[in-house]
């Protein structure tokens, strides 16, 4: 029996939103795969537990809650600045009551949290207790953020998009030469509505202990050798922060696999290898219907078979989709682009999504909506040349319809196994695929950040 003293107790606190909820969960299940004296308290707020209660996790992972402080995560999306000014405001005071409570029970040794939650910091410093940042969206993005200033000694902020949308932005420390187009959509339109919350979290960040990506180094190395270069504290790329470990356990899937009748993992052994387009548009809806339209219509028009995760959407499939596709409202995604019968991702591009695609090396069609989205497509398509980009107007010049018609010839297209580009991108998604094989193995980038993270926190103890 391990004495209370000799146990890591960590505090997870992810930012309440699935991108961030995943895989902070996910790192929390990596640190108790590592070892048996860790207890983590992953604190979400009652809504969300609701959410996550009942998924498969670890003994020595226990959930917490705060009250609902914040709006329901089901009408978020109507109203996103007041979401995160709630977020900024509301959360801190019930977590310090919360933090305090668990204390008496078992000190904390550390706190992991969502780099969008800056108050933690503060927390910790009145607490004494050391701060772990996670980054849950690219090194890239964060570089471009932290170096807000130097958008703006260039002239490229405030920008007119359409005027200047493909000057390049060759300066923020790690990035490769990116058009202002490619940035994330918070530099302009709406999205400068919130852009001095995202500004005021990221600098905070420096006054955090650790600095926790989930991306891969491998795939992001020239950018995170910077901020280790410039912060004065460890900086761990711990990715890919996606459900691995879950894959190996099949009662771990989530959600059940057999939805209205329909056993989606069955439905996809029935497919030919590579036969099958996988379609999600993520948690965060804001594609116009008549968008919609155009690709429920396109992606039926190629003929290709399709799995679409659709929350709001099904009604759109009016005539029914046949044996050509199957519609459910959620599933098990890594799983689902790790089945062989998966040959390529439409994809919204949010982080997770595009490290889990990588990981199962499934080529992508990209279809960004909002914020990093847009330079994760960028990624994609130009950096690691594994997708095409459905849209090519840049975003700022007007929602511009991409017709069923295109779509469905980009479908067709990119589903062909018989065409040699295709073989090549497949080919290449498949080295970054075996990338992050390496980096989780035993040795690997990954591997060995999470175990000198978890030494740090260890050697606290100690004193
Ligand atoms: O049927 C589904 C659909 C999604 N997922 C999971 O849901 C998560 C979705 O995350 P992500 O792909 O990152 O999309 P969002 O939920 O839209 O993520 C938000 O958070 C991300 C990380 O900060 C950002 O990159 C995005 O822009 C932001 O919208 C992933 O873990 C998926 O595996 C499922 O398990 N089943």
């Amino acid at each position: 029996m391990e004495s209370s003293s000799s146990i890591c107790h960590v505090v997870a606190v992810p930012y309440p939103g699935r991108g961030h909820v995943n895989p902070m969960m996910n790192l929390c299940k990596l640190l108790c795969s590592k070892t048996l004296s860790i207890l983590i308290t992953f604190v979400v707020t009652e809504e969300w537990l609701g959410f996550i209660a009942s998924d498969k996790k670890p003994l020595n992972i226990r959930f917490r809650t705060v009250p609902n402080v914040i709006p329901s995560e089901l009408v978020r999306a109507n109203d996103f600045p007041a979401f995160i000014a709630a977020v900024l405001t509301k959360m801190e005071a019930p977590f310090e009551e919360l933090l305090a409570r668990l204390e008496v029970e078992l000190p904390v040794t550390a706190i992991i949290a969502d780099t969008y939650l800056p108050w933690t910091i503060q927390v910790g410093q009145r607490r004494n207790i050391p701060v772990a940042s996670l980054w849950t969206m690219s090194a890239s993005v964060l570089s471009i953020f932290h170096h807000f200033n130097l958008l703006v000694e260039n002239h490229h902020y405030p920008a007119d998009l359409p005027e200047q949308g493909n000057e390049l932005v060759d300066y923020i420390p790690g990035l490769a030469p990116t058009r202002l187009a490619d940035l994330p959509t918070i530099f302009y339109g709406n999205g400068r509505l919130v852009l001095n919350r995202a500004l005021d979290c990221v600098s905070s960040m420096p006054k955090a202990q650790y600095l926790l990506f989930t991306s891969v180094y491998e795939l992001e190395s020239r950018v995170i050798d910077s901020f280790n270069e410039k912060l004065p504290f460890p900086v761990y790329a711990i990715g890919p922060s996606v459900p691995y470990l879950d894959l190996k356990d099949h009662s771990a899937t989530t959600t059940s696999t057999s939805l209205n009748g329909h056993d989606y993992l069955q439905w996809l052994d029935l497919q030919p290898k590579g036969s099958v387009l996988y379609v999600s548009m993520g948690s965060f809806l804001s594609i116009s219907a008549a968008q919609m339209d155009e690709i429920v219509a396109g992606v039926q028009d190629s003929g290709v078979r399709y799995l679409w995760v659709s929350r709001g959407e099904s009604s759109r499939f009016k005539d029914g989709c046949g044996d050509q596709g199957l519609v459910i409202p959620w599933c098990d995604q890594l799983r689902v682009l790790c089945h062989s019968s998966v040959g390529g991702f439409w994809t919204h591009c949010g982080w997770n999504s595009t490290l889990e695609a990588a990981y199962a090396g499934v080529p992508m069609l990209t279809f960004p909506i909002f914020w990093d989205q847009i330079p994760n497509s960028k990624q994609i398509v130009e950096g690691w040349k594994i997708g095409w980009r459905v849209k090519k107007n840049m975003v700022g010049e007007g929602e511009q319809l991409v017709t069923r018609e295109e779509i469905a010839e980009l479908v067709r297209k990119f589903m062909d196994l018989e065409s040699n580009e295709q073989t090549e991108m497949r080919n290449r998604a498949a080295k970054l695929g075996e990338i992050c094989q390496i980096a989780i193995a035993k040795g690997g980038s990954s591997d060995i950040s999470v175990d000198a993270f978890i030494k740090d926190i260890s050697e606290r103890l100690a004193r």
